[in-house]
């Protein structure tokens, strides 16, 4: 019996193509001048300081900013800079630079599973604050509503099973009894071993059927959860 859905953003509800070539270059363009302008604003200190912690203390404003961008060149899931880059999204999606992308079947399956009383969570990579972003300003309006839950990098990577197990816990439901939903094998081998259910989104390329996990092409082809 699935009692919640946890639901991974990159390449499982939202393309590739948005994180990667819409989001990721936005907040590149904009880290600098967002850095120098909020430097001494509480949030943005404590993050530039987290920078520091995890690199070398004695960085200059300067090296936190080359930091910072070597980051986003290497895709790298660094809690600070997905911190930062949420609150650059945020710019970016008041001033309409953007909307976030879902694809149009994972909109009335999120709803139908909610509507036959599934809760439904995030974890992503991305910041609790830019998951909410993405899914407030989509092109289907505000779909925030939908879920009760939200978890990042926080909690831990998601490939490690301990967080996994530490959302079980949040959520407050059996392991067994949680969907996890995701594009990359290694988040799903995580989920697995702390008990989960699983279902791998293979949104570009070709179904194995014989595969570790479930594959599915789209939300529609997951069909009846509790049927
Ligand atoms: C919250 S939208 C931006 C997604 C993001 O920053 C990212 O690194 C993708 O991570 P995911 O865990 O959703 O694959
Ligand atoms: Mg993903």
């Amino acid at each position: 019996m699935i009692k919640a859905i946890v639901t991974d953003i990159e390449g499982t509800t939202s393309s590739i193509s948005f994180v990667k070539e819409v989001l990721f270059p936005y907040a590149q363009t904009h880290i600098a001048e967002f850095v120098r302008q909020h430097q001494d604003e509480a949030q943005v200190k404590t993050l530039l300081q987290d920078v520091r912690d995890t690199v070398a203390a004695q960085l200059t404003l300067d090296q936190v900013i080359a930091q910072l961008l070597t980051w986003i060149d290497e895709d790298k899931k660094v809690t600070p800079l997905k911190a930062l880059q949420g609150l650059i999204w945020e710019e970016g999606y008041h001033l309409g630079a953007f909307v976030g992308h879902i694809y149009p079947d994972v909109i009335d399956n999120l709803r139908a599973w909610k509507a036959s009383g599934i809760d439904l969570y995030v974890y992503s990579s991305g910041s609790v604050h830019a998951q909410k972003l993405l899914f407030g300003h989509t092109g289907h309006g505000d779909l925030t509503p939908l879920f009760s839950g939200y978890f990042d990098t926080r909690i831990g990577a998601k490939q490690e099973s301990v967080a996994y197990s530490q959302i079980a816990g949040q959520i407050g439901s059996s392991p067994t009894n949680i969907l996890f939903l995701s594009d990359i094998k290694a988040e799903l081998d995580a989920a697995r071993s702390a008990g989960f259910q699983t279902l791998w989104l293979i949104r570009e390329g070709l179904i194995d059927p014989s595969a570790e996990h479930r594959q599915v092409a789209d939300f529609d082809q997951i069909g009846d959860l509790n049927g």
